[in-house]
């Protein structure tokens, strides 16, 4: 063994990528693979049966959210393209023309696209983790344990690398219960530069997403419900639902990571963090420096009040996980992250986790010492549609109630709100017109001028009772819902089983005070009953619907 073995052989030694990137002509591999990563490629022939490598749809488009979006990382097209022809000149892809996809020629097919990818495997290199030690030292022990990747994640990144939406996977910048964050590089093919880049692989193990069914029953993009029993596709749905609320969130300028592209359980992301690879601190570990330290904390309370406001009045979102674990922090300013279970505002439950949003935030800035408002009076800052949605007429507004808030100056009063606060967490509130109907007690209220008293006294006010700004949806909703429905269907697939949506807010229909009089109210719920019946009548049951479904599907089963 001469010097320079030796030297490599010493786990001291620097370590050298076996692989050699030059500008515009991509990687060229200048050493051996090593050995662990053979034995994956070697591993990389399918299974027959449809387990977890199974990875037939992974090679299959046409179930893609939006395939020019999902793939135009650096919206280049052209490159992602060209690169895509390079690998189907080698043989590589099925032609797309042929719908059918006769069997034998799938699994071939598959085979071949396996194999011209597994070139590309030395660019996932999960040793190079990039993780603070003194952030969370637990975590960075489980991550090197962690973070193996199945056999179907691992074919996804590399079909991204191949197409070009990165060039490198590093190691995992977190793990967790439901999801590993890896970091990322992407190189720009003409000036070589690399930006970072993160991406989220969700977990498929079917036991971390059991209390995820409260987020998604009652939300009308997943009309279709999802299949417990079918954890792959719950959490290609998962993954997508993030996808989609974060596009939602960083259209409207409320800074989150850039969604750059998607496939099945893999969502890729910008990176926040600096150039090297570190990502930036969650709320919870950020470390705020000077002599304004409490100013610094009063002001970022400030400024997530308004983020929510925007969340909510522009995006048409509730984040429904907000808290110091969620929102990452770099110089002054807070990042949303962690928006798949997040639920828009006529979700059956979205106020009622608006308010947990409201007392998580509230209790993490009472411990950084911050003067809080009190959680009814933020509900009604973020839900009340009148009002700024911009800066700094939001901070403008919430300086306002801080002037106009009843100081407590004496300790009756300081427990006064405590108890107000309290009997505010834990209120009834109702999400349907019909709930707000059936609460007898609160139309006499109403009719009293008692009606401040009630816990959705704003909604029942602007959004309820006179559609917000005539009727009309806002801006980005509008966008949002155009390209939904430009991507053919909701989440779920299931676009025409609204029968059961009737009952929350509809806003098309003048409400409220109107049927204030019990004999009209009784005459409305009637008609309404009488539709719904009609609807469910038309309604083509569920069994017979599958089946229609299954028999026009375009994919052929094995
Ligand atoms: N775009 C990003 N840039 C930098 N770091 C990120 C990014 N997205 C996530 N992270 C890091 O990964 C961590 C986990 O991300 P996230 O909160 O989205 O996952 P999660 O759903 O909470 O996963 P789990 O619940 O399984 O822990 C974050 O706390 C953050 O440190
Ligand atoms: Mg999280």
């Amino acid at each position: 063994m001469d010097a320079a073995d030796a030297a490599a052989a010493s786990p001291a030694a620097p370590h050298q990528p076996p692989y050699q990137y030059t500008a515009s002509q991509g990687y060229e591999q200048t050493e051996e693979v090593p050995r662990e990563l053979l034995r994956q490629q070697a591993d990389a022939p399918l299974p027959v049966d449809g387990d977890d490598d199974d990875l037939e749809d992974i090679f299959d488009d046409d179930d893609q959210i939006d395939d020019d979006e999902e793939w135009a990382a650096d919206g280049d097209l052209t490159k992602s393209y060209n690169r895509q022809r390079q690998a189907t000149d080698a043989g590589a892809a099925v032609p797309r023309s042929n719908a059918q996809k006769p069997k034998a020629n799938t699994f071939a097919s598959v085979d071949d696209q396996v194999s011209a990818l597994s070139k590309h495997a030395v660019k996932i290199r999960l040793d190079s983790v990039k993780q603070d030690d003194d952030r969370d030292k637990d975590k960075a022990d489980r991550a090197t344990s962690e973070q193996v990747l199945d056999q179907r994640t691992r074919m996804i990144l590399l079909q991204m690398i191949n197409r070009g939406v990165v060039s490198e996977v590093h190691g995992a910048i977190s793990t967790g219960k439901e999801a590993n964050v890896y970091g990322a590089v992407s190189h720009d093919d003409e000036t070589g530069v690399a930006t970072q880049r993160a991406i989220k692989v969700y977990k498929t193990a079917i036991l971390v997403f059991k209390d995820r069914e409260r987020y998604i029953t009652g939300e009308h993009r997943f009309k279709g419900g999802f299949d417990k029993g079918n954890s792959r596709k719950m959490v290609k749905l998962w993954a997508e639902k993030e996808y989609r609320n974060l596009r939602r969130i960083y259209n409207a300028g409320i800074p989150c990571p850039e969604p750059l592209a998607l496939k099945l359980h893999v969502l890729v992301m910008g990176f926040l963090g600096d150039r090297k690879g570190w990502a930036y601190p969650r709320l919870r570990d950020a470390n705020l420096k000077g002599d304004d330290v409490d100013q610094q904390w009063q002001n970022l309370y400030v400024q997530l009040l308004g983020t929510m406001r925007r969340m909510y009045q522009i995006c048409r979102l509730v984040h429904a996980d907000l808290s110091e674990y969620n929102i990452l922090y770099h110089n002054g300013k807070l990042y949303i992250i962690d928006v798949s279970q997040s639920v828009e505002p006529d979700h059956p439950r979205s106020l009622e986790f608006l308010r947990m949003d409201i007392k998580n935030v509230g209790d993490f800035f009472r411990r950084k010492g911050v003067d809080t408002l009190p959680d009814r009076a933020i509900f009604n800052f973020i839900t009340v549609p009148a009002g700024p949605v911009e800066e700094p007429a939001m901070g403008e507004a919430i300086a306002k109630l801080y002037e106009t808030r009843q100081a407590a100056t004496n300790e009756e009063e300081a427990a006064a709100e405590e108890v107000d606060t309290e009997v505010f967490r834990n209120q009834y509130i109702p999400q349907t017109l019909e709930q707000v109907y059936d609460i007898e007690k609160d139309v006499k209220r109403l009719g009293l001028g008692e009606g401040n008293e009630l816990v959705y006294s704003k909604l029942l006010a602007d959004q309820v009772v006179a559609a917000p700004n005539g009727g009309e949806k806002n801006k980005v909703d509008e966008e949002e819902s155009e390209d939904e429905s430009g991507e053919g269907a909701s989440l779920g697939g299931d676009d025409d089983e609204s029968g059961d949506d009737e009952s929350r807010f509809d806003k098309g229909r003048p409400r409220g005070r109107k049927f204030e009089d019990k004999d009209e109210k009784k005459l409305h719920k009637q008609a309404v009953k009488e539709a719904k019946r009609e609807k469910r009548q038309e309604k083509i049951p569920k069994h017979l619907k599958k089946k229609l479904v299954s028999s026009t599907s375009r994919k052929t089963k094995k």
